[in-house]
């Protein structure tokens, strides 16, 4: 069974948001569970990403919790991150494989079953699946394919599928079900009123 964590919790890095004090809530409850995915807003500079990426790597290092690099494959390799995230419009799997080594942790977003295969044929190490639900955290996405979608991709992969896309801590059963090794999450974590409070709640549901 793959050593991945169950729960990735993907930062928010908007005005207003506090993404260290959201990380740091997660992991003191979900700790070597918790994967942590560094993304940025577009206007975020290297500089910025950087900063924040570095920070992230050393907290998840004190837990032996994941972090991940979304898109900016430079700033992981140069923060020592484990690894990083790609989808449509980021370097093609292979390449982000190349560039990160064979021993990175790779995730790559996949909506369909035959993307999904040709993704891991790629070098992609788990799949980022959705979105299963409709999600405010992100413009533009093609509709949510639900359950029955992500249980598409699940029966035609053998790597971890993460379920993405409005997820909340009463979803995970159903996601399960469906073949959702976890979920990754914005809004639920980095939007709750209690963060810790609401890992705990995701905790519990991925691993019971
Ligand atoms: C776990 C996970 N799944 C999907 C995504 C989406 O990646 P992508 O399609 O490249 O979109 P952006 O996040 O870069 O806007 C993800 N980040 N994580
Ligand atoms: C970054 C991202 N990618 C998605 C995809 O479907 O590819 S959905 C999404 C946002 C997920 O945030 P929330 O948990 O707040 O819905
Ligand atoms: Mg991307």
């Amino acid at each position: 069974m793959s050593s991945l964590g169950r729960l990735h919790l993907i930062t928010d890095n908007r005005p207003g948001q506090d993404p260290l004090a959201v990380v740091r809530a997660a992991l003191s409850v979900a700790r070597a569970e918790l994967v942590v995915q560094v993304r940025v807003t577009d206007e975020t500079t290297d500089r910025q990403a950087y900063d924040l990426a570095r920070r992230v790597t050393v907290l998840c290092a004190r837990y032996d919790a994941t972090c991940l690099v979304n898109d900016r494959l430079h700033v992981a390799l140069a923060v020592g991150a484990d690894g990083g995230h790609v989808g449509a419009d980021d370097l093609p799997v292979g390449a982000a494989r190349a560039v990160l080594g064979s021993a990175a942790v790779l995730g790559a977003t996949a909506r369909e079953a035959d993307t999904a295969v040709e993704a891991v044929a790629a070098g992609a190490s788990y799949l980022g699946v959705g979105s299963v639900h409709p999600t405010t955290s992100k413009e533009g996405l093609p509709p949510p394919i639900g359950a029955a979608g992500l249980r598409a991709v699940a029966a035609a992969v053998s790597v971890p599928v993460i379920a993405i896309g409005g997820v909340t801590a009463a979803d995970v059963p159903d996601l399960r079900a469906a073949g959702a090794y976890g979920v990754a999450v914005i809004a639920a974590l980095s939007h709750a009123a209690d963060p810790a409070r609401a890992t705990a709640a995701f905790v519990e549901a991925l691993t019971c």
